[in-house]
């Protein structure tokens, strides 16, 4: 049953996947213009005849091709498709959304652009030649998933022809996380490097690499075991053996994985899907670590090697358990700081440096911004926190500036970093403006205790397809409103899993039990306000908001979420009716957050959706709202009370306002940066705010646009989100009793699942808050 389970979310996902890389555009990349095209001065400078004086001075002194291209900030990404993931060789153009795939990383966690290059070179000097052709073009070389023994053979060449920085991924971005992950998982058993026995399963590029980076760490070549597909590399053996194989062959009659696994420490899987059968397990030494990283199925699945030793530590390359070990820990941030000092090569030194950061950040404290995070729960270093998540925000901050150091001092900088605070400023700026904002409310989503979502909307089809998804990532219990035949007849045409019952409970709004009692909580909750017993009725049968917020007010729920249909004001009343404000706030001052993912960076509007013309004391009131959200994802909130008129340039109603709502936050809340009135220009360019009114208490860019109306508010969400692309997640509805969000008509079902993640964490919160309380 479970593996029936398994092979129909297995195919879900491939449905999905191949769903997300085709639409709304195929693939995974395009190429932007950086500068502007705007007119004919424009194309004179960038084309002809313009191009000539960066040509020519280029020519003149080739490392100002730094300064007048994009070079020092691209890398190929290149292979030949011969060892793709654990798929083996299946061409260059399968490759490719793999090498896309890479591309996107490296944009996405480091801000590199990539050109990801599949060549039809399955032969060394084809492929040697082709990539050492590129060298004009890039800043670095990316060589992926290229078979061994070749792998060894095309870097050992590249890096002696090349100036710029080759780097194989397989062998040495694994390399990097495996020692880090070792040395952690050591120091907790309690043992040295210098002593314990490690077994390989694979001896190709990522295996041998791993290996060689570990004896430079200190392991003894005699404690190590290789063992591959044809066993153990003993002395004599003639199959797939080369010189790369040669420093661990053994002079030994053992032949097979079962014969040299007993006593082994360290179990290294670098090969194939269920190599390490759970009875090899129980030879092993006392605390083994067992890294079984064979993507996207390892060597052993972590619960059963837990079951045969629970005594186990165990990493996998995977995303869906604990100690993920996989490059992509490592890879973005390894070229961030060789790109950034020039680096022409990336050498022992800058390797050993990265291995060090990753150790040791999973030892680290949480930060002040990781532990204030939304994140919640904050792991800490331990047998299932080895090494930091792939997601930790610090990877960057701590990496690159290793590497870029580590570069400096052993001489392979060509542009040395000589500010490192200032570097580590750009770097923090990179951070934020990344938009991975998302991220910890994800992982914290999935360890929150308080996890009912209701959802009003449950026959429309994007919620049915976010509850599949909250489900399968564990991030919620989704509870939907709406008719058992029309749920069932859209789970199938959409080709969905989930069944009422049995994955998720189902109110059937025309036939609940429950509905004498929610009738009756509605008349006492809202019989002073007009609600007779007639009109009780009829909105229990026919507004399913009415049943969301009487569910979760009857704490059958811990959030809800509404809105996909029907007017947020209709809603926004039932809300109010039914969960109220929070204690210390009035009924009238909800108010709404939306948060931007633009390219640029990640910008919160307030109030977006709920009051139409707010007084000074209201706007004071959702900026503080709204700053206390902000935190919660690990951003200092800066503020900028916006308007036409500019530090005092105008005196009309509307600008008086947002002047004396800046005093009252001022004298409130003295902790908060804000500054008003201001332009929107002047509240993100701290250049232009400096040129009108240098003394303003605004420092840097401001990330919390306060609008002194909702016309502005609604209208710039719109137009921002609509001109730049950007992702909008909300309206995050403030100062509600509960959490409850009414998101809007053109919600998307992965605008559902973010705002899901949002409640249940935001629901975890108050449930910690209130136990902590008290009696
Ligand atoms: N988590 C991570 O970050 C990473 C994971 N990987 C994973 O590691 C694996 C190997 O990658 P890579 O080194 O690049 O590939 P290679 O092709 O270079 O090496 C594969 C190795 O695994 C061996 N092997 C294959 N099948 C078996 C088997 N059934 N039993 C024992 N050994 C076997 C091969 O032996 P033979 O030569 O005899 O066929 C070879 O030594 C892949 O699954 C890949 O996805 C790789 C890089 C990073
Ligand atoms: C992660 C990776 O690079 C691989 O599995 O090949
Ligand atoms: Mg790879």
């Amino acid at each position: 049953m479970d593996t029936e389970k398994d092979n129909a979310a297995r195919s879900d996902l491939n449905e999905a996947a191949l769903f997300f890389h085709k639409y709304p555009v195929a693939g995974k990349l395009e190429i932007q213009a950086t500068k502007p095209l705007g007119n004919q001065r424009d194309l004179a400078l960038a084309y002809s005849p313009g191009v000539a004086a960066p040509c020519l001075a280029i020519r003149d002194e080739p490392a100002t091709a730094a300064d007048y291209t994009a070079r020092a900030n691209l890398v190929a990404v290149i292979s030949n498709g011969t060892a793709v993931l654990g798929l083996g060789n299946i061409g260059p153009l399968a490759s490719k959304p793999v090498m896309e795939g890479k591309a996107v990383l490296f944009k996405k966690f480091a801000g590199i652009d990539v050109f990801d290059i599949e060549i039809e070179a399955p032969e060394i000097e084809r492929m040697v030649e082709t990539i050492a052709a590129l060298e004009p073009t890039f800043g670095g070389i990316n060589l992926e998933d290229i078979k061994a023994p070749e792998c060894f053979e095309v870097e050992e060449q590249l890096k002696a022809r090349m100036k710029i920085p080759v780097f194989h991924d397989d062998q040495h971005g694994t390399a990097i996380i495996v020692a880090a992950a070792i040395l952690n998982g050591l120091e907790l058993a309690g043992k040295k490097i210098e002593d314990v026995k490690i077994v390989t399963s694979g001896a190709g590029a990522a295996a041998l690499a791993c290996l060689n980076l570990l004896v430079s760490l200190g392991a003894k070549v005699e404690n190590i075991w290789v063992t591959d597909r044809y066993g153990v590399a003993y002395k004599g053996r003639v199959e797939e053996m080369d010189r790369w194989k040669d420093p661990y062959v053994k002079e030994t009659n053992a032949r097979t994985l079962d014969d040299v696994i007993g006593g082994t420490d360290v179990f290294l899987g670098l090969s194939a899907a269920g190599v390490l059968r759970p009875e090899l397990l129980k030879d092993m030494a006392e605390k083994p670590l067992i890294l079984a990283l064979a993507n996207p199925v390892p060597e052993i699945m972590p619960e059963v090697a837990r079951a045969a030793r629970p005594d186990a530590m165990i990493c996998t390359g995977r995303s869906d358990f604990p100690n993920q070990v996989n490059n992509v820990l490592c890879f973005p941030y390894i070229f961030r700081g060789a790109l950034d000092c020039g680096a022409s090569a990336i050498n022992e030194e800058m390797k050993l440096a990265a291995v060090r950061a990753i150790a040791s950040l999973a030892r680290e404290e949480p930060s002040d911004v990781a532990a204030k995070a939304y994140s919640g729960e904050t792991p800490t270093f331990g047998p299932d926190f080895l090494i930091p998540s792939p997601f930790d925000p610090r990877l960057i901050l701590r990496i690159a500036p290793a590497v870029a150091k580590a570069a400096c001092e052993s001489g392979v900088a060509t542009r040395p970093i000589t500010d490192f605070p200032a570097y580590l400023d750009r770097l923090n700026r990179f951070v934020f403006r990344s938009g991975l904002v998302m991220k910890p409310v994800f992982s914290s989503a999935k360890s929150s205790s308080a996890k009912r979502v209701i959802y009003a909307d449950g026959e429309d089809e994007r919620v049915l397809r976010a509850a599949q998804v909250v489900l399968e990532e564990g991030i919620a219990q989704p509870i939907l409103i709406g008719r058992p035949n029309v749920v069932d007849v859209r789970l199938r045409r959409y080709g969905l899993r989930i069944r009422p019952g049995t994955d998720f409970e189902l109110i059937n709004p025309e036939d609940d039990p429950r509905y004498r009692d929610y009738v009756e909580l509605l008349i006492e909750l809202g019989g002073r306000r007009g609600i007779t017993q007639e009109a009780a009725r009829t909105m229990v049968r026919t507004e399913s908001t009415v049943i969301a917020g009487l569910a979760v007010r009857r704490g059958e729920a811990d959030a809800m979420i509404c809105g996909l249909e029907g007017r947020f004001a209709r809603h926004l009343r039932n809300v109010r009716l039914l969960i109220g404000a929070r204690e210390g706030v009035r009924d009238h001052d909800l108010s709404a957050l939306s948060m931007l993912i633009t390219s640029r960076g990640v910008i919160f509007l307030t109030d977006t959706y709920v009051s139409v013309d707010p007084t000074a004391e209201e706007i004071a009131e959702m900026t503080i709202l709204a700053a206390e959200e902000i935190r919660r994802f690990g951003i200092e909130p800066k503020a900028a009370l916006l308007s036409f008129s500019n530090f005092g340039s105008r005196d009309a109603p509307s600008a008086v306002k947002m002047r004396e709502a800046a005093e009252i936050l001022k004298r409130v809340a003295p902790d908060l940066q804000c500054d008003g009135e201001m332009h929107a220009d002047s509240a993100l360019s701290e250049h232009l705010r400096q040129r009108v009114y240098p003394h303003s208490t605004l420092k840097g860019e401001a990330n919390l646009l306060v609008f002194p109306n909702l016309d502005a508010a609604n209208i710039t969400l719109n137009t921002v989100k609509m001109m730049m692309d950007a992702l909008h997640v909300g309206p995050i509805l403030l100062g509600t009793a509960q959490p409850a969000h009414i998101l809007t008509p053109s919600v998307t079902s992965r605008g559902v699942v973010n705002m899901t993640a949002l409640a249940v964490v935001e629901a975890g919160h108050r449930a910690q808050a209130t136990l902590a309380k008290p009696d």
